[in-house]
């Protein structure tokens, strides 16, 4: 289903509710940069880094994607687990995995509460940026504790620059992205006001500063197209 979400006046915040989860995917395709792009390169670090009998967790995992993708590719027996506290987008990841004959382990959980396992990869794309700036540290460091020794932690994020020009040029220039798929100027604005203070971007440097102060050895940024970048971070 098309993302008319914004085409009628806002009544409330951005909410990952029944009427985004339906139309989740298109959503993304059509307001995430190259998000099929980022979406391949996180599968290629995931798959180099996942052995036989490995752990995988996608955090804010939607409505499964990555995963399901992940699943068709690997080689070797994993285990894939899904968390999202989205009823509603889990219901689409459930539907797809069965459509599809994915075996992922789809939870309902906070993943700032939620109790790890040691794993070898965790993903978080464009999830981050939704968890208050008071406690995405503590999930980062949380990340970094629940990883094998060299294991990896891809994440992607919208990006601010602070730069105040360039942070406008690039605004402009995502908006002009939005508009080439079929976003209305008017569409673009209302979505702008409901992500106001829910979706809070970092800058990259920030970003790669989180990382490295919550024990990451190494980060840096493998993919950005003007303000969206895919990071990965090894422990
Ligand atoms: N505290 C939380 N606990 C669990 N889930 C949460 C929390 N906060 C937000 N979410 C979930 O994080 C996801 C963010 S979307 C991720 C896209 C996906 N990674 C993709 O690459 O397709 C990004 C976007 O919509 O731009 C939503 O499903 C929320 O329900
Ligand atoms: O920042 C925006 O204007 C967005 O649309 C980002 C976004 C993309 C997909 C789901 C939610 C927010």
């Amino acid at each position: 289903m098309n993302d008319k979400v914004f085409t009628k006046p806002i009544e409330k915040q951005f909410e990952f509710n029944e009427e985004v989860a339906v139309v989740f995917d298109d959503m993304l395709n059509r307001s995430v940069p190259f998000y099929k792009e980022s979406q391949k390169i996180t599968e290629f670090f995931a798959l180099k880094q996942l052995k036989d009998g490995g752990l995988i967790y996608d955090l804010g995992c939607s409505t499964a994607s990555l995963l399901i993708s992940i699943s068709k590719q690997l080689k070797i027996e994993a285990i894939l687990i899904g968390l999202d506290n989205s009823d509603a987008m889990l219901e689409q990841a459930r539907k797809k995995c069965q459509a599809l004959g994915a075996t992922i382990d789809l939870q309902n959980a906070d993943i700032l509460e939620y109790d790890y396992k040691q794993a070898d990869v965790f993903v978080s794309n464009y999830t981050l940026q939704f968890i208050r700036p008071l406690v995405r540290e503590e999930l980062v460091k949380k990340i970094a504790d629940s990883l094998k020794k060299e294991g990896i932690f891809i994440f992607s994020e919208k990006v601010i620059s602070h730069h105040s020009k360039l942070n406008k040029d690039l605004i402009e220039c995502y908006y002009d992205f939005k508009k080439e798929q079929g976003y209305s100027e008017y569409e673009i604005m209302q979505k702008r006001e409901a992500l106001e203070n829910v979706l809070v971007p970092y800058s990259e440097d920030e970003n790669i500063k989180m990382a490295k102060n919550c024990g990451f050895s190494h980060c840096e940024v493998v993919f950005r197209w003007a303000n969206f970048a895919t990071f990965i971070a090894i422990k």
